[in-house]
């Protein structure tokens, strides 16, 4: 497939494993999409809202024949499938989906920004991401991103939480 796209996973509601799971497998159920690779998993302090639960965050490589929309048109699908509900931004979520990169595109439709506008101030977006590739660039900026992760002060809220070596998607979840 002809495409390679980078999304951020994350969960803290419940069995967060769980979610990160099923989301991957719902993923991979689709015939336009590979898994490549995932980082391992991280468990973070919340940003933006602080008054919930700590994440479990990930990341993972795919690639695909989809276009960007209609691969947010499937992450949206799987985020109703496991049963996020929406009850304010930046809220607890059983599942939230994100796609950080796609291809060295940059996309600013209203409903779809690429890069994630807000990847570049995350720790536990590139912290996973950098363990994946880290030789990435911002698209347009020529901005390493390992070089804006030394710029984010607070990584100390990004602990590892399963270390996930495999590239089979479901392998490292089994044991
Ligand atoms: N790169 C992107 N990946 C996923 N959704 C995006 C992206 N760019 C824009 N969106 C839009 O964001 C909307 C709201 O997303 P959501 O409620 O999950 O935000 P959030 O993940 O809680 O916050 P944040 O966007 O800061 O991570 C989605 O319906 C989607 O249309
Ligand atoms: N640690 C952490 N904090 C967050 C997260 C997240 O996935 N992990 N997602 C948010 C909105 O997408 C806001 N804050």
């Amino acid at each position: 497939m002809e495409n390679v796209a980078f999304i951020s996973l994350g969960s803290n509601m419940g069995n967060r494993l769980e979610y990160l799971k099923q989301a991957i497998k719902r993923l991979s159920h689709c015939s336009e999409v590979q898994i490549e690779k995932l980082s391992s998993i991280y468990e973070t302090e919340p940003i933006g809202f602080t008054d919930q639960d700590q994440f479990l965050n990930m990341v993972i490589k795919i690639s695909t024949s989809l276009s960007p929309h209609q691969l947010l048109t499937l992450c949206l699908d799987v985020e109703r499938e496991i049963g996020r509900i929406r009850e304010f931004k930046w809220g607890p979520r059983v599942i939230d989906l994100d796609i950080l990169l796609y291809n060295k595109e940059n996309i600013m439709m209203e409903d779809l920004q690429i890069p994630h506008p807000r990847m570049n101030e995350r720790a536990f977006v590139l912290i996973p991401l950098m363990e994946i590739d880290s030789m990435l660039f911002l698209p347009s900026s020529n901005a390493p991103l390992v070089e804006i992760l030394d710029e984010i002060p607070d990584k100390e809220g990004v602990r590892l939480w399963k270390q996930i070596n495999g590239e089979d998607a479901f392998a490292p979840f089994e044991n």
